[in-house]
């Protein structure tokens, strides 16, 4: 029976208040307006930022709301001039939206995209301003313009790649966020070239995903940075080729990365979100050419510091959304990289659950041993 046009009464998990448990709710989701696209969620993983908003440290946190960006499914509607997808159709949806007319999008110099971000920022849909998803008629943000813990999902059709058929959803909802994050951000942002000795500061999944990407680009040394002794073993398996834990020195971390290269690596990445680690990150950078990419996402209220004087000695402070991919060109190129066995996405997966443990989830993401855990989100 087709649910085009009609409301769909389906689960989700509620983000009611910052830091109170989810809660799996009976929502209403209203059809797909102009411009828009229903998508039935099959596979929704967890990320960082999830927990980021929903800890009330965001400053573009809003509540109630319903979480989730790195997810999988199938096109259940469009709404009038959608002509890129159709029902049927197996498709990632993604945060970072690619319009290709606005001025970003035209610039060439960047993947942000201007054409939703001002409604996204702000949970509702760029056509009326207001949400898609409600309670017994009380509106529920949408967050991050995808909002993937819930059965169904409305978002911006400029948000929404198409992808092989062919591909299993339960995997690929991975290239949403995190995977793609940390290959683009060594790819496309930093551009690091074969022999470069890299190091990466954090090593869950995004700093994981940087190190495949380094040793991908011909990177010579791959040094891993974390406080949790048991990544290493874990970062072997995705080209780290060494590891220091800051714990373990009595000088600062930069001074023992600066020690360890002969005054310093090429690139440094910052993989965890802590503004005293950026620091260390671009201060272990070789002077003269040293290039630190900032990935993780701090706190509202935190600001990053250094001496100008490491920028005027040649280091070069970036930073990155989205690994830099354009995402509705890029993320089926992804899927087909991985389809091809050239980049990986199983092996970043440690759990699978139901979307109705998704508490349980969040809290294994806490704990060192869980890199990716993806939920099924029908029964
Ligand atoms: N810029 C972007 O587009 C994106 C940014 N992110 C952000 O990237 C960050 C990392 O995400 P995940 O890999 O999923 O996180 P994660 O929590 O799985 O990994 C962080 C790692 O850092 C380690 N760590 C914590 N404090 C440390 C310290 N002081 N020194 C060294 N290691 C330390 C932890 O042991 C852990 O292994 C988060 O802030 C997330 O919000 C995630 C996706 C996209
Ligand atoms: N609302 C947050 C923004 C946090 C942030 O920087 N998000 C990243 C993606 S993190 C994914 O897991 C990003 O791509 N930012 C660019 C953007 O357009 O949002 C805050 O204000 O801290
Ligand atoms: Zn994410
Ligand atoms: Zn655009």
């Amino acid at each position: 029976m087709s649910t085009q046009g009609e409301v769909i009464t389906c689960k989700a998990a509620v983000a009611w208040e910052p830091n109170k448990p989810l809660v799996i709710e009976d929502v209403q989701v209203a059809p797909p307006q102009a411009g828009e696209v229903r998508i039935k969620i099959l596979f929704t993983a967890l990320c960082h930022t999830d927990a980021y908003t929903w800890s009330g440290k965001d400053p573009e946190g809003l509540f109630p709301c319903i979480l989730g960006h790195e997810a999988a499914g199938i096109v259940e509607s469009v709404g009038e001039g959608v002509t890129e997808v159709q029902p049927g159709d197996h498709v990632i949806p993604c945060y970072q939206a690619e319009c290709r007319e606005c001025k970003f999008c035209k610039s060439g110099k960047t993947n942000l995209c201007g054409k939703v971000r001002a409604a996204t920022g702000v949970g509702v849909m760029m056509n009326d301003r207001k949400s898609r998803f409600s309670i017994n008629g009380k509106p529920i943000y949408h967050f991050m313009g995808t909002s993937t813990f819930s059965q169904y999902t409305v978002v911006h059709d400029v948000s929404v790649a198409k992808i092989d058929p062919q591909a299993p959803l339960d995997k690929v909802c991975l290239l949403g966020c995190g995977v793609p994050t940390g290959l683009g951000a060594v790819w496309n942002t930093a551009k690091v070239e074969p022999g470069s000795t890299v190091a990466v500061f954090g090593l869950g999944t995004v700093g994981l995903a940087v190190a495949e990407g380094a040793k991908t680009a011909g990177a010579s040394r791959i040094i891993g940075v974390d406080v949790d002794n048991k990544k290493f073993d874990i970062a072997k398996n995705f080209g780290v080729t060494e590891f220091v834990n800051p714990k373990e020195h009595d000088k600062p971390i930069q001074q023992v990365l600066v020690d360890l290269t002969d005054g310093g690596v090429d690139y440094s990445f910052e993989c965890i979100g802590n503004v005293s680690v950026m620091r260390a990150a671009l201060e272990c950078c070789h002077k003269g050419w040293g290039t630190s990419v900032i990935v993780g996402v701090a706190a509202s209220g935190q600001e990053i510091s250094t001496r100008p004087f490491q920028l005027v000695t040649g280091r070069v402070w970036k930073g990155t959304a989205f690994g830099g991919f354009k995402s509705r060109s890029q993320v089926p190129w992804l899927v087909d990289k991985y389809m091809k066995k050239e980049i990986k996405v199983d092996e970043y997966i440690t759990h699978n659950m139901a979307l109705g443990e998704i508490n349980e989830a969040f809290h294994l993401m806490h704990g060192g041993s869980c890199l990716r855990c993806v939920l099924k989100v029908h029964e």
